[in-house]
């Protein structure tokens, strides 16, 4: 049934059917909404193939075609992408229709919309802070009401309203700032641990030193990452201006902390680290956690790709470079990522919290300084982990898509033959967190 009287006039137009498109055309056409959709020429028989018992959906050939019938349109393709798509199909927008775009980065995106697409039309932009195989009930969704009147504003609104996420209003500016806090730096920290191991020819599930939930978080988000297509997370950090210098900084710290570790400075470490702390998570008497950790105990525990793992064997004491530069990080640029929940990804919240979990947890952090300082079992892992987290920063600087994707695909390579099982392992424990955060 339609969603409301008018739904069957109302056409919404998807322009790019990968993952997202997908999502999104499955999802409004069940609700209801008239679907015309579109990817590459070249994919038309495909796509038809696969919707084509879809009610409500219909497979158009181009972007022409679907700029053309629809009244609201969304792109959903490469955020590189981006410019030379909107030219090619903007000016086919029909008559006062609402644009907008699924883009990871809205800072390219508004521009080829200001610059390409006809003044009668409105813009409305949208980013779910998910990825296509998670539930987008709860989750939340961006909306950023760029160039348009109420009355269209409140259409996007109803139509995507079928998808149950939260909306979160934002500009341009504050969304690309935001994401560049809660992805791209965050994904900088998993695509230097997965150069790391590649660069010391390990799968660290494999080994005795890589156990616990901690250990189980970072195997199991780096592998999905890798898993996944280079261009979603080339994009987010090479094309959001505010991610710059922010991998930036995380590379710095990590490099900065390294050394502490390496020269045994224990007591500037130790002064560092602490310094860090008490800007990111406040003061013992006035934490900024809230009373219950993001990341209740033994939620993660079992989710390892070891299928020989015991819940019950301890952990190897780890320095957790990775959660420490972090840290350092968001202090150094007065980040609160707290501040950042209502515009989180599931995988920015496991992240933040496993690094509360490790600040907050009686004599954790104590030992990580301690191993920093005296222990060299991670020695290897940590130098690379350095060279890693400086490469990425260097290419994003340096704006080289070419070099980040062959960076990307070496790593993807290394770890492919294991991804099949291990995606799902991830995915369940992803699951697991979500439902946690419910109760
Ligand atoms: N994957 C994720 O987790 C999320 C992604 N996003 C964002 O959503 C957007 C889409 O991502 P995703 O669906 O994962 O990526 P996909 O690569 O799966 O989908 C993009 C699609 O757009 C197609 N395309 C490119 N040019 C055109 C064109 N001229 N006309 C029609 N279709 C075209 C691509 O074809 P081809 O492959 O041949 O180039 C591809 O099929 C990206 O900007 C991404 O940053 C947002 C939230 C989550
Ligand atoms: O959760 C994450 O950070 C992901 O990796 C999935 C993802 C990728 C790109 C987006 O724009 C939003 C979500």
């Amino acid at each position: 049934m339609a969603p409301f009287s008018g739904a069957e006039d109302f056409v919404v137009g998807l322009i790019g059917m990968g993952d997202m498109g997908k999502m999104y055309a499955r999802r409004l056409s069940s609700a209801g909404w008239r679907i015309m959709a579109c990817d590459r020429e070249e994919k038309y028989e495909e796509l038809v193939k696969e919707f084509g018992n879809h009610k409500n959906v219909q497979i158009l050939r181009n972007g022409h075609l679907v700029s053309r019938a629809s009244n609201y349109i969304i792109y959903s393709v490469e955020a590189a992408a981006i410019g030379r798509v909107v030219a090619q199909y903007g000016p086919s927008t029909r008559l006062g229709a609402i644009v907008g775009g699924q883009t990871s980065c809205k800072d390219p995106e508004i521009k080829a919309f200001e610059e390409h697409l006809p003044s009668d039309v409105d813009i409305v932009s949208c980013h779910s802070l998910h990825g296509p195989n998670i539930d987008p009930r709860g989750q939340p969704l961006v909306l950023i009401k760029h160039r348009a009147s109420d009355a269209s504003f409140t259409k996007v609104e109803a139509v995507l309203r079928c998808l149950g996420s939260k909306h979160v209003y934002l500009t341009a500016k504050e969304h690309d700032r935001i994401t560049a806090d809660t992805q791209a730096v965050t994904h900088a920290a998993f695509l230097s641990m997965g150069k790391a191991w590649h660069a010391n020819q390990q799968f660290p599930w494999e080994g005795t030193r890589y156990v616990g939930g901690i250990e189980n978080v970072k195997i199991n988000l780096m592998l999905r990452i890798y898993a996944q297509k280079w261009h979603v997370y080339a994009g987010l950090a090479i094309l959001n201006p505010e991610a710059h210098k922010q991998i930036n900084q995380f590379a710095k710290s990590t490099t900065e902390l390294f050394y502490l570790m390496l020269e045994g400075r224990r007591d500037e470490l130790r002064e560092r680290v602490y310094a860090a702390k008490e800007k990111v998570f406040g003061r013992e008497d006035s934490p900024k956690w809230e009373g219950k950790p993001l990341l209740p105990d033994g939620v993660v525990d079992r989710f390892s790709l070891n299928p020989n793992a015991k819940g019950s064997t301890p952990p190897l004491p780890n320095n957790h470079l990775s959660l420490l530069a972090m840290v350092d990080c968001w202090s150094a640029l007065g980040i609160v990522p707290y501040d950042h929940m209502i515009c989180s990804t599931p995988l920015f919240r496991l992240w933040l919290g496993v690094t509360e979990h490790l600040f907050r947890t009686p004599g954790l952090l104590d030992e990580c300084l301690r191993v920093g300082i005296e222990d060299n079992t991670f020695r290897r892992d940590d130098l690379q982990f350095t060279i890693a987290a400086s490469g990425w920063a260097e290419c994003v600087a340096l704006r080289q898509f070419e070099t980040w994707r062959e960076r990307f695909a070496v790593t993807q390579k290394f770890f492919e033959p294991r991804f099949e099982g291990a995606v799902e392992i991830g995915q369940a424990m992803i699951r697991a967190v979500l439902e946690s955060d419910k109760e």
